[in-house]
């Protein structure tokens, strides 16, 4: 399998402070299943930011899609973000927009025609369970059903690449689950799923998945440890 992703001797340093990010390198495979594990403070969401575009290292190579994404040019970014689905904790949902708008706003914002519009919304809704939810807006929905919309919006454009930045931490363990059973099945469907916990519980949800720990800035298992049976560190 190709690498859809792929980071060489990669550092970011933000001001003039030391590097928060290390010599990374790793590389993804698509169709693949990662977490990504560590402590508060070692890197996560920093590493996260550089593979969805919203960051730019200080030194190193990223390849995405077999392009190198760090000199890509401004005009492309966007082409570029929309093949890449992020999922944020803080589910940064539009208050004023019903679910089914929220859900929308990716298409919407790509210029899809509004009689395209309706049927995909339709159909993610009741994919992660809320076709009665449609017209709620975000304050009336409880905190899983929102992560719910917000991964909805993330996946409508069919992205190749899911990233989930502590999808789980504001949901209880039953609905957390939920979420990573989610996850998975979009994942078996070909999308290369990279998710960023602290809850290593939430591992054993997916068969096969790759575990990647990052410490202090550095990732220490650059091609993962692939967990085979379930519940078990190969
Ligand atoms: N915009 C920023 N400017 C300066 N420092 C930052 C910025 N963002 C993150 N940092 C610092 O970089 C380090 C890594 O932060 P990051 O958010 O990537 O870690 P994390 O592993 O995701 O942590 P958590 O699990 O608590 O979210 C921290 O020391 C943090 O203070």
């Amino acid at each position: 399998m190709a690498n859809i992703v792929q980071f060489e001797n990669v550092g970011l340093r933000y001001g003039t402070g030391p590097e928060t990010l290390v010599d990374v390198s790793f590389a993804l495979t698509a169709g693949g299943f990662y977490f990504l594990t560590g402590a508060s403070g070692a890197g996560k969401t920093s590493l996260l930011k550089l593979l969805y575009l919203a960051q730019r290292p200080t030194r190193g190579i990223i390849r995405l899609f077999g392009e190198d994404a760090v000199t890509l040019p401004r005009a492309r970014l966007p082409g570029f973000r929309r093949r890449i689905g992020v999922v944020l904790q803080d589910f940064r949902l539009i208050p004023h927009l019903s679910a089914a708008d929220n859900i929308a706003l990716p298409l919407r914002v790509s210029g899809v025609p509004e009689a395209d519009i309706e049927t995909p919304v339709r159909e993610m809704l009741a994919w992660v369970g809320l076709a009665d939810r449609a017209n709620s807006r975000p304050a009336t929905l409880s905190g899983g059903e929102q992560q719910r919309v917000a991964i909805a919006r993330a996946v409508i454009g069919r992205p190749e690449v899911l990233v989930a930045d502590e999808p789980t931490g504001n949901v209880d363990p039953t609905m957390a689950a939920r979420l990573i059973h989610l996850f998975d099945g979009l994942n078996r469907l070909g999308t290369t799923v990279v998710v960023a916990t602290h809850d290593m519980g939430l591992l054993s949800g997916v068969d096969g998945a790759h575990l990647m720990r990052i410490e202090g800035g550095r990732v220490l298992d650059p091609t993962g440890s692939l967990r085979h049976p379930p519940g078990r560190l190969a």
